[in-house]
């Protein structure tokens, strides 16, 4: 059966700021402190949904997350009122109640793993909310993540739903940031796991400076949960020495669709093998390997640029299009390397520019922004309506995001209550809107 790939982005929430939290994310670190502008945000993640609906692909919404999160405040022992909790953070922890406040939800890449039905033992679309265990902030997202999902893909016929892995660092998960898949015209697919250690074999290589957020047994565990054979998965190693200088995700050094993987050079720790067992497992696929090299572009500017976080959709047949950050056509050696792309004989044909700097400064360019659901007609059908783009929800949050989000956050401001008064209103609004029912803490 025909497939057609949807991308749920994720709405970036009221709260987006920037506050250093991903040791290993190098633009995370750098834009620590600075001004954030919360409803510029949502409007270029929301712009950029739009445009690949008006391409004719499939655009779906993600809500994001209720911050501050006043219950895990309370877990770790602030008490009073909710205004009295974001006060006694703020003097006690600032750091503590950034955490508590981060929009990081908005990267639905690391929001789950999907794998289609087509892949599957039981024909069922499979998910796994990510645990992120390796950053506080974000291992508070799971729980709302998987509810969100259940929300959106509710029909039990069509999609099945597990809980995240064990919150142990040996099963850190990230999600589809490190999870591509490969298909061929027939529809057989191939999930490519990319992990940055194994946890239980320490003789392998692993990142020295930086932290190895994905385990390769945590991308066994989801093979395994979602009934993935041998013949359709294959887990690589990432190579551990570009983690060590801010590759902190597979998606920033590497992005694949259908029959093209579109990587650095120093992606993988065992390129050759990659290519060698992607065209044992995918014979028919016609594989296209376009592999950028470091004296076109080096490591340091793909990850400036986020050449690799691009998004590579299928307009035709044949016909890709790049969904680049703007950052690409600003720095002069990919600038130069994609207008070379363009005119090579691979699928990829056009290079398409989007301004999503607000997450780009946080680390997340337009990959980190969607999570990828392959469908066919009759699972699309089944997918909640009122979280699928269109002219009308356009206009919709696109009036609901002015009418309610600030211009401009500072860290210190997350400690006001009106802050989140102004967030629970508006997540509130959020759920009737997009059909979600009660799914955050202060709903229920
Ligand atoms: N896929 C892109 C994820 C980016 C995300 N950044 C952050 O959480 C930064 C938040 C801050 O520093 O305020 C991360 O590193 O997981």
């Amino acid at each position: 059966m025909v497939e057609r790939e949807a991308n749920f982005d994720g709405l970036v929430g009221p709260t987006h700021n920037y506050a250093g939290l991903s040791w290993g994310n190098v633009a995370s670190n750098r834009h620590a402190r600075s001004t954030s502008h919360p409803r510029e945000a949502a409007l270029q993640g929301l712009n950029k949904m739009k445009a690949l609906s008006d391409m004719g692909l499939v655009q779906g919404v993600l809500a994001p997350q209720e911050r501050p999160d006043i219950a895990t405040l309370r877990q770790l022992g602030f008490t009073g009122t909710d205004a009295d909790v974001l006060d006694k953070a703020f003097r006690e922890d600032p750091m503590l109640l950034a955490a508590c406040c981060s929009a990081s939800s908005m990267w639905t890449a690391n929001a789950a793993t999907v794998s289609p039905g087509a892949d599957t033992k039981d024909g069922r679309i499979h998910f796994t909310p990510a645990n992120l265990i390796n950053k506080f902030h974000r291992s508070l997202e799971h729980g709302v993540t998987g509810r969100i999902l259940r929300q959106v893909f509710s029909d039990e016929n069509h999609f099945c739903h597990h809980a995240a892995l064990p919150a142990h660092d040996d099963f850190g998960d990230e999600g589809a940031a490190n999870h591509t898949r490969l298909y061929d015209n027939q529809g057989k697919g191939l999930e490519l796991f990319v992990y940055g250690r194994s946890a239980h074999r320490p003789d392998m290589p692993a990142p020295q400076r930086y932290p190895a957020r994905q385990t390769l047994e945590a991308s066994r565990a989801v093979a395994r949960l979602h009934g993935l054979s041998e013949h359709n998965s294959l887990f690589i190693q990432q190579n551990p020495a570009v983690i060590d200088q801010g590759v902190f995700h597979n998606d920033v050094i590497a992005v694949g669709n259908g029959n093209v993987l579109f990587y650095h050079q120093q992606a993988f720790l065992d390129t050759q093998g990659v290519q060698d067992e992607i065209r044992r497992k995918l014979p028919d696929a016609g594989m296209h390997f376009i592999e950028v090299s470091d004296s076109d572009v080096p490591v340091q500017d793909a990850i400036n640029s986020y050449l690799f976080n691009t998004q590579l959709v299928t307009l035709a047949p044949g016909h890709m299009a790049l969904i680049a950050p703007t950052e690409c056509a600003d720095t002069p050696s990919v600038k130069a390397y994609l207008e070379r792309l363009t005119a090579m004989n691979t699928p990829v044909q056009e290079v398409r520019f989007m301004d999503v700097k607000q997450s780009m400064q946080n680390g997340g360019g337009p990959a980190c922004l969607r999570l990828r659901v392959a469908m066919n007609e009759a699972e699309l059908a089944a997918v909640n309506p009122a979280c699928l783009m269109n002219d009308t929800l356009y206009g919709h949050l696109s009036a609901w995001i002015h009418r309610h989000y600030r211009d401009r956050l500072i860290p210190d401001d997350l400690r006001d209550p009106m802050l989140l008064d102004e967030s629970r209103t508006a997540l509130d609004e959020l759920t009737q809107l997009l059909k979600l029912g009660s799914v955050y803490p202060f709903q229920r």
